[in-house]
């Protein structure tokens, strides 16, 4: 199995993207933690997911835009797992809203969560990973939104450029580490962060006609690349992003 006695981390996986993550990871071999700030039956469910694959599971309730939470899950999966070999940061929030009279709070809390958030924790990942020695693999869910605009998301996708950028200067102070650092773009997955957006039918139509291969993503479609980024498959992969889009972003006319 490709993650076979590996340790991963995941941040916001009791719902959508990171719970298909942990469970998919789960599923290659390695032992899960992960944090959620909300859902403990989504909790219970991922749980319940990395047990089913026979491997040990570890759930946190923090936030990660508190700066405390970074070190304590880090820590709290040291204790349990005895290490840390994969990061993935991926929880974030989309509160859809309008430019010019976009609330400071929303504003200032989609940065602390996505950005913010991210940021403390890979860099607690990346602390105990070069404390371990022997190297790491740390993803981060960016956005097919890190490369082009959204008229209710400029507060959002602002964010998940950032998160990109993350990466790729981790990369860099990173590799003589060995530690490998990447960045999945997903297109638009439906999950609960969208749930609303795409209750209007015609949007939903008209996000389905952009993607070339015809359907909207599903949470379970990331899966697969985040357990390449984490294995030794990508042993030479760091810097890079992923498109996981059904085609979207090339898909001009
Ligand atoms: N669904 C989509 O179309 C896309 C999503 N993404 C990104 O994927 C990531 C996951 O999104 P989804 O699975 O769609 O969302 P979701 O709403 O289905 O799940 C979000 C998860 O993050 C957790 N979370 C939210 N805020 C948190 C906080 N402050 N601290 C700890 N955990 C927190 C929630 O508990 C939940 O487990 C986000 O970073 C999002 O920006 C990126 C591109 C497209
Ligand atoms: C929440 C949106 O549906 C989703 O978020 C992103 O990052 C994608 O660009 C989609 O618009």
């Amino acid at each position: 199995m490709l993650l076979e006695g590996k340790r991963a981390l995941v941040t916001g996986a009791s719902a959508g993207i990171g719970q298909a993550i942990a469970i998919g990871m789960a599923g290659a071999g390695a032992d899960v933690a992960f944090n959620y700030d909300r859902g403990e039956e989504g909790a219970a469910a991922t749980i319940a997911g990395i047990e089913a694959a026979g491997r040990r599971a570890l759930a946190v309730r923090s936030d990660v835009a508190d700066p405390d939470a970074a070190p304590a899950f880090v820590g709290a999966a040291q204790e349990a797992f005895g290490g840390v070999d994969v990061f993935v940061s991926n929880a974030g929030i989309c509160p859809f809203h309008g430019f010019l009279d976009m609330p400071r709070e929303t504003l200032e809390r989609t940065m602390r969560v996505n950005l913010h958030g991210a940021y403390y924790m890979v860099q607690a990942a990346a602390r105990r990973m070069v404390e371990q020695g022997g190297g790491g693999s740390i993803i981060a869910v960016s956005s097919i939104s890190a490369l082009v605009g959204g008229e209710f998301q400029t507060h959002y996708t602002p964010t998940k450029a950032g998160v990109l950028s993350l990466m790729q200067s981790a990369a860099v102070a990173l590799g003589r580490h060995g530690i490998r650092c990447n960045a999945l773009l997903p297109g638009t997955i439906a999950t609960d962060i969208n749930k609303d957006d795409l209750a209007d039918e015609e949007k939903r139509r008209y996000m389905e006609g952009r993607v070339p291969l015809g359907r909207l993503g599903r949470a379970e479609d990331l899966a697969g690349p985040a357990v390449f980024l984490a294995s030794d498959m990508a042993a030479y992969v760091t810097g890079a992003s992923l498109l996981v889009d059904g085609g979207m972003f090339v898909n001009l006319q």
